[in-house]
This record gives C-alpha cells, structure tokens and sequence, in this order.
C-alpha cells in the first residue's frame, strides 16, 4: 500500500487535533508517510503542530515526515492530497455575518443566507488563490475541500477550474447525521447506504438500507417520530445548540414525513423560529469562539506542557474520519460510497446539469461516480431551484462586481424574501466586509 504525503491548509483550524486524531485511527486505511501543515496564521499553527508533535511522537511513530510552514512552496511540493479547512476573516468575521442579520430580524448563520452570502464571497478569492498554488507544486495531488460555504465555493471553483477533475468539495453534516442514524440502529456508520440528494446544506436522505440491502428507512422515521433524534458524534453530543438542531428534525418529519431533512432545512423552513431561539448580541460564533476555540487552544497547551497524551481528552471524530476514509477510496480505488458534491450533469434529471449537487457517489481511483437520482418531486425541486439561483447569483455578483445581483440574490433566499430588508443586510455587510470582498457597483 503506497503512503501519502498530506498538507492540511488551514491547519490552525479547530478542527486539526480531532483530524490528527482520525489519521491515527484510520492509519491502516489511509496511511501516510509525510504530514504538512499550512496556514498563514504561524502563530496559530505553530500552537496546533507542537500539540500534534506530542500526539504523533506517541501514535504515529512510523510517520516519516511531519513539518508546519508559511511557506507555499515547501508545503504544496509533490503532496498526493491537500484537506483545505480555512476560515477568511476568522470567527470575528462570522460573528459580524451572524450579528448583522440577527439585528434586521433574518437567521444569522454561517452558512445560511446572509452569513452564508458574506463568508462565500470571503472564501472564494483565497480558494482560487491556494487551489493555483498547490496544482503549481503538485499538478496531480487530490484536493478535498470543506471549506465553507462549500455549496457557494464549489460553484466558483467549477466556474475558475472546470478542467480540474481532482477537486472535491465535501460536508461532513450527512455523515454526522448518519452516526445519529447508526446509533439508533445499533449498527456503525459504515454498514449503512444513503440514498441522499440535494445542495450542500440543503438536502434530504430519501432511503437509509444496510449492506445487505434491508431497507431501514421506515424503522428511522419511526423512531424520530415517537423517541425523538439527538447528536450521536462525541464532538457535538453535549454541545446545547447541536442538540437543538437534531431535535428540530423530529418537527421538520412530523411536517414532511416522506424524506429525512439534512439538519440545515431548519434554517429554511421555519426561518422565524430560528430568528426567535437567536440572541443577536450572543451568536454561535461567540459560543464557537467561548467553546470549541478556547477548549482546543487549551487542550494544545497542555499537550505542550505535560509533553505526552495522557489524560488528554482527544478523540477521532467524524469529521475527520469521513474525510480520510474518502481520501482513502480515492487513493487506494476502494469503490466505497460517500456523499460528496458534484456538478449535476443529468444525476438529477429535472435540475440543471451545472448545479453542484450534493449526492451519494462511488469513490474510485478516477473520482467519483454519482449515483443517478432521477426524478425528484416538485416540493424539493421548488426549493433546491430557490437556494440554486441565490448561489449562483452569489457567484455572479462575485465574479462580475454586480451589487444588483447580490441584492437578487439576498431577496430570492427564503431566509430574507423581502427586499428592503435584503438592501438594507447587503448593504450593512458591503461595509463590515471591505476588507475581503470585491467592490460590487
Ligand atoms: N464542510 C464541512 O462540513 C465543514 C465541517 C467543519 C468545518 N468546516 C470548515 O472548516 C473551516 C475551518 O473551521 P474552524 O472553525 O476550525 O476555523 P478556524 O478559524 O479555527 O481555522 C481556520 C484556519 O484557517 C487559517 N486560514 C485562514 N485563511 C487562510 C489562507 N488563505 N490560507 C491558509 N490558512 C488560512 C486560519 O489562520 C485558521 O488557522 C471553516 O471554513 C469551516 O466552515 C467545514
Ligand atoms: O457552528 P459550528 O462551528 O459548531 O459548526 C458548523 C459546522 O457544522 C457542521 O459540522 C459539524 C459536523 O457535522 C459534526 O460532525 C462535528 O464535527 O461538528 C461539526 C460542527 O461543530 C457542518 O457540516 C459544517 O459545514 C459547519 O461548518
Ligand atoms: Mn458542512
């Protein structure tokens, strides 16, 4: 079995330590022989490579190489894969996204209207810029991307490198969803296949079976329905507003029992309810930056300290490991079946071929191979044309400066709808954004 040489980009990022903990898991699935970091933050870095050093020294002493750099050039050279995790403008930037909204009465998400228009059009120039860098050092490497918002990322890097068939977007929400399934089935995440289509974020699973085909489906909903639905993954267990949301899926099956609802069509479809459980002045960003930053930013300290892992609360995740072991199936021709985002090309028959849908796929050595959907009916396909249209408008008003589009854009999202309220958000976050995004006229 050939190692891999990895850069994780962006790998200051909240996400590395349970990354680093899932490679070691997944270590005969996907083993590496080279570890890279990148990020532009060296500070930030260099805070989660010494934590990872002691992680490595302990559990993953074949490892040849691992080294952290700024340096493009000597991160990016002859890699096999590139994970990029980057935030633009960091938390700070995702709360101004979440509070500007939440103050003009619209959901504050970071990858839900507004907040997901905002952060979009502050990933994109980076994403085009890292993705040029790393095919100048590695023109064959695999790049996974999870950089969000990943519906609204995929569509420009369709539009920038509609050559590059070595660029997959991923979300790892169906996965996290699918452990919760898992747990109610006693069985692992991986014994279960997912019928699923949809956009990033905006999707449903029409058919859960096992390996052998039973179709576990009704036994699901059953459950949801009368025991209720909870996070199952240990990295969003506890966590208050992950427990919400899994139990909002319980009302959104009461309201459209035919499929299961991804987590995120709460934003969508009861977008007043969502405005109302918000506290404008204390978004998840703050909960994100008081929680899950500070808590690894300590958890990295005191691996540092006591240089060993003992009694150091550190495990895999699902995160993690959904994005390793689709790595693994493109690296090793595995033929497993994940759901990851594509470019439409007929998968959804009565959607348009250069939608970037989200749907399963089998993962080979040449990509992935989607699974035709069909047909889907029009309560679904009325919403995906709605929340396509304002991502591509997102792009349009990106790539060509165009303040009208985005303002078309802001309106045709269910979670805004009205015009001047749309103006009004667009035109606050113009403002707060100066810095990153591109001036719209
Ligand atoms: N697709 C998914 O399902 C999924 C799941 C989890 C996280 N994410 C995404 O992963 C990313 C990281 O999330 P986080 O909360 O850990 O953020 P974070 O701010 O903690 O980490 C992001 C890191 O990226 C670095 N960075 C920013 N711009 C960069 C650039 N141009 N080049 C290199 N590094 C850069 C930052 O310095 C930081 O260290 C976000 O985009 C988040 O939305 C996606
Ligand atoms: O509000 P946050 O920053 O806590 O989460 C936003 C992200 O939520 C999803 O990712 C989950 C993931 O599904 C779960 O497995 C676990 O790893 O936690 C993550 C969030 O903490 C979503 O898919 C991402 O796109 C969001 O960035
Ligand atoms: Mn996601």
């Amino acid at each position: 079995m050939k190692k891999q040489r990895l850069v994780i980009v962006g790998a200051g990022s909240t996400y590395t330590l349970g990354m680093i903990m899932s490679l070691v898991k997944e270590k005969e699935n996907f083993p590496l022989k080279s570890l890279i970091f990148y990020d532009i933050d060296a500070e930030r870095q260099e805070r989660v490579a010494k934590a990872t050093e002691v992680i490595l020294k302990e559990k993953y002493p074949e490892l040849e190489e691992f080294k952290y750099t700024t340096d493009k050039e000597e991160a990016f050279k002859d890699v096999d894969f590139a994970f990029i995790q980057i935030r633009t403008g960091g938390l700070k930037m995702r709360e101004k996204d979440e509070k500007i909204s939440l103050k003009n009465g619209v959901v504050g998400q970071e990858t839900c209207g507004p907040g997901g228009m905002a952060y979009g059009m502050r990933s994109i120039p980076d994403m085009i810029e890292l993705i040029k860098d790393i095919r100048k050092h590695s023109p064959n490497a695999w790049i996974l991307n999870y950089t969000n918002p990943a519906a609204i990322v995929a569509e420009a890097l369709r539009r920038v490198f509609p050559n590059d068939k070595k660029i997959l977007n991923i979300c790892d929400m169906p996965a996290a969803i699918m452990v919760s399934y898992a747990k109610i089935l006693g069985k692992e995440i991986w014994d279960l296949v997912p019928e699923y289509f949809g956009l990033n974020h905006f999707g449903w699973f029409t058919k859960i079976y096992d390996k052998e085909g039973n179709d576990l489906t009704d036994e699901l909903k059953d459950h949801i329905l009368n025991k209720g639905f909870l996070p199952e993954d240990a990295e969003i267990a506890n966590d208050q507003s992950w427990i919400k949301t899994f139990k909002q899926v319980e009302v959104m099956l009461r309201d459209f029992p035919e499929y299961l609802p991804n987590t995120y069509m709460q934003y969508y479809l009861y977008p007043q309810k969502m405005v109302e459980k918000e506290d404008p002045n204390y978004t998840r960003a703050n909960q994100v930056m008081d929680g899950r930053e500070k808590r690894v930013k300590e958890l990295c300290k005191t691996l540092i300290e006591n240089q060993t892992t003992e009694g150091a609360h550190l495990e895999p995740d699902i995160h993690g490991r959904y994005m390793i072991r689709v790595a693994a199936s493109l690296a090793y021709n595995n033929g497993d079946i994940f759901i990851v985002i594509v470019e439409n090309n007929g998968i959804i028959s009565n959607l348009p071929d250069d939608a970037m849908v989200e749907v399963p796929a089998m993962i080979t050595n040449h990509g992935p191979k989607p699974f035709a959907v069909g047909k889907i009916p029009t309560f679904y396909k009325g919403l995906i044309e709605g929340q396509l249209a304002y991502e591509k408008l997102v792009v349009d008003a990106f790539f060509e400066n165009d303040y009208d589009k985005a303002l078309k854009a802001l309106t045709l999202n269910r979670t805004v709808v009205n015009a001047p309220v749309a103006r009004k958000i667009l035109d606050e976050l113009i403002e707060a954004n100066k810095e990153y995004w591109p001036e719209l006229n």
